[in-house]
């Protein structure tokens, strides 16, 4: 079988590449399906930005699957009020300890909270161009519902691959329309095989040094 590779950077997790090929390190392999996978989100990123080089593409894709944790803080109460859609937000700390070569847009994965149990998400990068934020955020809504708020507790993510780039729309339903959309994407790739497997991270169990994160 024919296996290709995807680079890993320091925020990735060792155990996740050696559970599936431990003699080859900072690499995924993937198969000619996952490849081919790779090349079409490749093509649907540079329709999104054409300005944006190849070389920006490839290095933003390649870190993926791409892992970060936090403490949920409160942002502008938004996503629950004005949207339906309660996303958990990082502080600033997180959001600067992002590489940069992450670009801003929107992305699925799967999340979990104080270790609990892992569920599919969708993940907002950047300024909110609709409403015009100043700061940068990380803003992570799971596909799950919780009957409280989740304020101060651990936020664990693996970024798994990329969706479309943020936008300004015209209206407040159009946003919420395109999130919608973007939630059933999600569901739809991570139920495949290859991205399955992420959920299993060590990454989300309770002793993260079991897993030998870099
Ligand atoms: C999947 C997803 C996609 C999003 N896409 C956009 C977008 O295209 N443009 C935008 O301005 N905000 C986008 N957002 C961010 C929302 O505007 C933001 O989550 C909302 O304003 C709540 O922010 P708050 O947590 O600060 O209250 C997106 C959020 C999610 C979860
Ligand atoms: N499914 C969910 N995904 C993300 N956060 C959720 C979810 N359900 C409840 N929450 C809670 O709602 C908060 C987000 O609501 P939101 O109105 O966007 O407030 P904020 O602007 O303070 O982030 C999260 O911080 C978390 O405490």
């Amino acid at each position: 079988m024919s296996y290709y590779f995807a680079g890993l950077n320091k925020f990735s997790c060792n155990v996740i590449h050696t559970q599936w090929k431990p003699t080859i390190s900072n690499c995924i392999l993937l198969n000619r399906r996952e490849a081919r996978n790779l090349s079409r989100t490749r093509k649907t990123f540079k329709r999104h930005h054409n300005t944006t080089s190849n070389g920006q593409i490839n290095q933003m894709l390649n870190q993926l699957p791409l892992y970060a944790s936090g403490e949920i803080v409160r942002g502008f109460g938004r996503g629950s009020k004005e949207l339906g859609i309660p996303t958990a937000n990082f502080p600033l700390e997180v959001v600067k300890s992002l590489p940069e070569s992450l670009l801003t847009g929107v992305y699925y994965g799967w999340a979990n909270v104080d270790n609990g149990s892992v569920h599919k998400m969708v993940l907002s990068v950047g300024w909110n161009p609709f409403y015009n934020n100043t700061e940068k955020s990380v803003e992570t809504h799971m596909l799950h519902e919780f009957n409280c708020d989740l304020y101060g507790q651990l936020l664990k993510i693996c970024i798994v691959g990329y969706l479309r780039p943020e936008k300004s729309f015209d209206s407040l339903e159009a946003l919420i329309t395109a999130i919608k959309v973007d939630i059933e994407q999600a569901k739809t790739h991570l139920d495949t095989p290859e991205n399955k497997k992420l959920q299993e991270a060590t990454f989300f169990a309770k002793n993260p040094s079991e897993c030998e994160c870099k």
